[in-house]
């Protein structure tokens, strides 16, 4: 699904990660780990299309729309004025539009994915009464109801307590076992051996690819150019 040629990711043409070279199958579980500053977040964001690559290409298997996006930091979320129950919703607007109102189907899936997360009676709250776990269940919730086909997550369970970081990781293995990929931005060695078939290691010289990728010569489709946006 993702394809990388010699793709470097920084900021303002300043190279932050190793040379990236592989390619990440549709379906993977992939861990993206490496010591603080490697560059896993300027990588996500990239592939993201939050930032241009400095240089190099990839290509994404699917439109950016198809991207379930969860930063480091939701601080700026818990501002919202609306509440969990909208928040939630707000992962569906693509299938049900912005302001089309919630049918009963969509108001059960909304609910299940509260549910499933264990924060359903908090539908009705506001996001700034929750705490940081609270809130990133939630996330989750509003992750669910996008079934996007590829996941992006950045750092999801800093600071979360061991029993909801089990409860978040079993939903991403249902997501992983329903075919979607991703990849996720991980701290915890034993999380990622557990739980992770697939690791890239980011290091100041070399990317670790493990299991080893496949080595790339051409790409298959228009690759996204240094400089180009999504
Ligand atoms: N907006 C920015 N502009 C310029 N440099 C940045 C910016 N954000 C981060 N950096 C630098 O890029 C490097 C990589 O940062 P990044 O956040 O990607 O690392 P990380 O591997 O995710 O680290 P951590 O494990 O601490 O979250 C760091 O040296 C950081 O100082």
């Amino acid at each position: 699904m993702i394809a990388m040629e010699q793709l470097q990711a920084g900021y303002r043409g300043h190279a932050v990660t190793p040379l990236l070279q592989g390619r990440i199958a549709a379906g993977a579980m992939m861990a993206l780990v490496g010591e603080n500053g490697c560059g896993k977040s300027t990588l996500l964001k990239t592939l993201a299309g939050l930032l241009p690559p400095v240089a190099g290409n990839y290509t994404l298997g699917v439109p950016r729309s198809q991207i379930g996006w969860l930063p480091q930091q939701s601080e700026i979320e818990k501002q919202f004025p609306i509440s969990v129950f909208d928040l939630v919703a707000m992962g569906s607007w693509q299938r049900s539009g912005w302001f089309k109102r919630i049918g009963r189907a969509l108001r059960n899936e909304i609910m299940a994915s509260l549910s499933k997360v264990k924060m359903a009676d908090f539908a009705d709250a506001q996001p700034d009464e929750l705490s940081g776990g609270q809130l990133q269940r939630v996330l989750f919730a509003r992750l669910l109801m996008q079934q996007a086909s590829l996941l992006l997550l950045d750092e999801p369970f800093s600071g979360i307590d061991s029993q909801t970081v089990d409860l978040l990781l079993a939903l991403l293995r249902e997501q992983h076992q329903q075919g979607r990929t991703m990849i996720v931005v991980l701290h915890d060695r034993a999380v990622v051996d557990e739980w992770f078939p697939e690791v890239l290691c980011l290091q100041r010289e070399q990317a670790i690819w493990s299991p080893p990728t496949s080595h790339l010569s051409l790409l298959s489709s228009s690759p996204r150019q240094a400089g180009a946006s999504l």
